[in-house]
């Protein structure tokens, strides 16, 4: 049997996508709606206290183009905070105007591809313990899409052994720290979780390097060879006056 990676695992995380049902919240009359503000502003704040008291971490974003108007990304410690946060904003009057449109459920992975040999526990590491629980950054920018490795035909990404699968993350690892500063990346895994096997979320002030970045990696074997994607999410960060102003009509 071949050997499988050896993963870290940290927060969980749900990427909840919802379109705005604007004819059914144009009905409603200018004080229910800003009630419904106020209540989903407080919401906001609390995950907001969250990501301060370093206990989960959470992203607020427009969705542009039509598979959805925002998201809505949270990480926890465990499944059911998640499942919790989920129901809660579910019960939010703003949800009743909203209409799901994609989530996704999965959690911080780190692999030991290109892990040095150590005795130390890496969960104990600060700068590893950075990557599975990270502050999610406030970039101008989110984009989201979900990925597996190729299971076809002579392109089975699980038939490779160790040492050639060390071998492609090493240069995918390369191109990637070609955009150090300018992306950053929380990869997730979902196997048994959700359609995929990864969620791969990146931010950027700058959404060409989107563009670019996935583009080079295109061209990069794990990729080239074995990468499949599904659907891409592009959006724009809501914070401060933005985040009312998203709701006005
Ligand atoms: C911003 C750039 C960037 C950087 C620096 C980077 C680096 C690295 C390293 C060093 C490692 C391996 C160790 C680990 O950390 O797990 C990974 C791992 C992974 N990556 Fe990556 N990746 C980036 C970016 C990056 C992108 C844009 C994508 C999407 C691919 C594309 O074609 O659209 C991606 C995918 C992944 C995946 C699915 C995994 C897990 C694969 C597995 O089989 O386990 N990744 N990645």
């Amino acid at each position: 049997m071949n050997e499988a990676a050896i993963t870290l695992d940290g927060w969980y995380v749900l990427h909840d996508f919802r379109t705005m049902d604007w004819a059914s919240w144009k009905l409603i009359s200018k004080e229910e709606r800003q009630e419904a503000v106020e209540e989903f502003m407080a919401f906001l704040d609390k995950l907001q206290q969250a990501d301060e008291n370093k206990t989960g971490s959470h992203a607020f974003y427009t969705v542009v183009g039509q598979k959805a108007d925002f998201m809505l990304m949270t990480l926890r410690p465990t499944m059911d905070e998640l499942q919790q946060l989920e129901a809660e904003f579910n019960k939010l009057t703003i949800a009743d105007y909203t209409i799901p449109a994609y989530s996704y459920v999965s959690v911080v992975e780190l692999s030991n591809y290109l892990a040095g040999e150590s005795n130390e526990d890496p969960y104990q590491n600060p700068y590893v313990r950075g990557r599975l629980y990270p502050e999610l950054p406030r970039s101008q920018y989110v984009c989201f899409y979900p990925m597996d490795k190729k299971r076809e035909g002579d392109d089975n990404w699980y038939m490779l052994d160790m040492d050639r699968r060390k071998e492609l993350m090493r240069s995918h690892g390369m191109i990637g720290r070609g955009y150090a500063g300018k992306v950053k990346q929380i990869i997730s895994g979902s196997v048994g979780f959700d359609d995929y096997e990864w969620g791969v979320t990146l931010f950027s002030d700058d959404v060409l390097q989107f563009k670019k970045l996935v583009y080079e990696m295109r061209f990069d074997e794990v990729s080239a060879r074995y990468g499949v994607f599904g659907s891409f999410f592009v959006g724009t960060l809501l914070e401060g006056d933005k985040k009312v102003e998203f709701f006005n009509v």
